[in-house]
């Protein structure tokens, strides 16, 4: 299982003002476990801000955007450091990746984050993901991290996403301010009910309170991907949760992930087309193949990386739609050739295959 897991700042701070290392340290554990019993970890983590606070000796805050983005900046490093240090003695190499709201808006970049995850999750490295604060603002900032890791599921597909916070789960009011408020452990559909809930902008601390969790839910879910919103207090939160215990509140998907990555890449077209040979043709429309750049005899259209583009077999008739791992540029000059050329034709290479089989919808 691919599990996202979104640390907030009311957990990491354990409930006070400054980043608190054994809180993180129970969180790696509870992460090189997981990772233990085979499942991959991808972090999404905010505490820059008040990891700044903290080196700056607390100063009055007057919550500006500069001041926050002073603040993460100072601090980012400082929180990496913490978890660098802590995952290192558990023999666990971490990566420092900060995106923000155009890193999913641009295809091409979209993909180069997904590439640069995919080479961590195979090398066993924990990628620790913030928004990068410093040069985001206004519309090019995703906002807030229950968001984000939101968005970082469906960028590196998750199977699970898990945000840590303070409350117990998603109550049926603010527990702060309501206590006879109870746990709601199920939320098959994100209605118009479940946004009622959503109390004010959460803790002094955090950003967006329960309502951003509840639009991460409402946009995971829709992609395919469960959500589960516990306490990080709990003890091995996180091995329980991926273990299948019900701690929390548990989001249904409201789809199959497959189904929406099916309408995902059908979504937007681009005016591209390749012809296959028959061999390709039929490897594609038998068995589900990849498209190798081998089996391409014409290239037509403008399009770039990323895109879906149209597969037509010789007969003219089309077989399949699929995500470009080139653009049409590059695929010319590739197509007919074989993929241990593509480094020497095009002095680099997104890999052997033009249109990689996980990213095909057959007609
Ligand atoms: N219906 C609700 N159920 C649970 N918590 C709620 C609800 N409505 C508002 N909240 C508030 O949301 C807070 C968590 O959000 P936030 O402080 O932003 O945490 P984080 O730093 O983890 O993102 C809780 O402490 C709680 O006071
Ligand atoms: N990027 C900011 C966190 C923003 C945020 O959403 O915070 P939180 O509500 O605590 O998850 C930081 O690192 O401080």
């Amino acid at each position: 299982m691919r599990v996202v897991l979104k640390l907030g700042t009311s957990v990491l701070t354990a409930g006070g003002d400054r980043i608190h290392a054994p809180r993180i340290v129970d969180l790696i554990r509870g992460m090189v476990a997981v990772r233990a019993a085979g499942h991959e970890v991808v972090l999404v983590t905010s505490g820059a801000v008040i990891a700044g606070w903290e080196a700056l000796n607390f100063p009055p805050r007057d919550r500006t955007l500069a001041e926050k983005q002073l603040l993460a900046a100072v601090g980012q490093g400082r929180l990496m450091h913490t978890y660098a240090q802590i995952a290192d003695l558990y023999g666990v190499p971490v990566a420092q990746v900060l995106l923000t709201a155009d890193d999913f808006r641009d295809r091409t970049r979209y993909l180069n984050a997904r590439t640069t995850l995919d080479a961590c999750l195979s090398r066993g490295v924990l990628p620790i993901i913030n928004e990068n604060d410093t040069v985001a603002t206004g519309q090019l900032k995703v906002g807030d991290n229950d968001t984000l890791s939101a968005f970082v599921a469906n960028l590196t597909e998750a199977d699970l996403l898990v945000i840590l916070t303070d409350a117990p789960g998603l109550y049926t009011a603010d527990p702060r301010t309501h206590p006879g408020a109870t746990l709601i452990p199920l939320v098959e559909r994100v209605t118009p009910d479940i946004w009622a809930l959503a109390g004010g902008v959460g803790s002094h601390r955090g950003t967006g309170g329960m309502h951003t969790k509840i639009q991460a839910a409402e946009i995971a879910t829709r992609a395919g991907t469960p959500v589960v919103i516990a306490p990080g207090d709990a003890p091995d939160a996180l091995p329980r949760i991926v273990g299948g215990e019900a701690l929390g509140t548990r989001f249904l998907a409201a789809v199959n992930r497959l189904e929406a990555r099916k309408r995902w890449i059908l979504a937007e077209i681009a005016p591209g087309r390749v012809t296959l040979d028959e061999g390709a043709a039929r490897a594609v429309r038998e068995r589900g193949g990849s498209l190798l750049p081998a089996g391409i005899t014409a290239v037509e259209g403008i399009f770039e990386r990323g895109q879906t583009i149209r597969l037509f077999a010789p007969d003219g008739s089309e077989v399949a739609r699929g995500l470009t791992r080139y653009r049409a540029a590059d695929l010319s000059r590739i197509s007919g050739r074989h993929s241990r050329d593509i480094e020497s034709l095009l002095g680099f290479t997104y890999g052997a295959e033009a249109v990689h089989r996980d990213d095909l919808v057959r007609i």
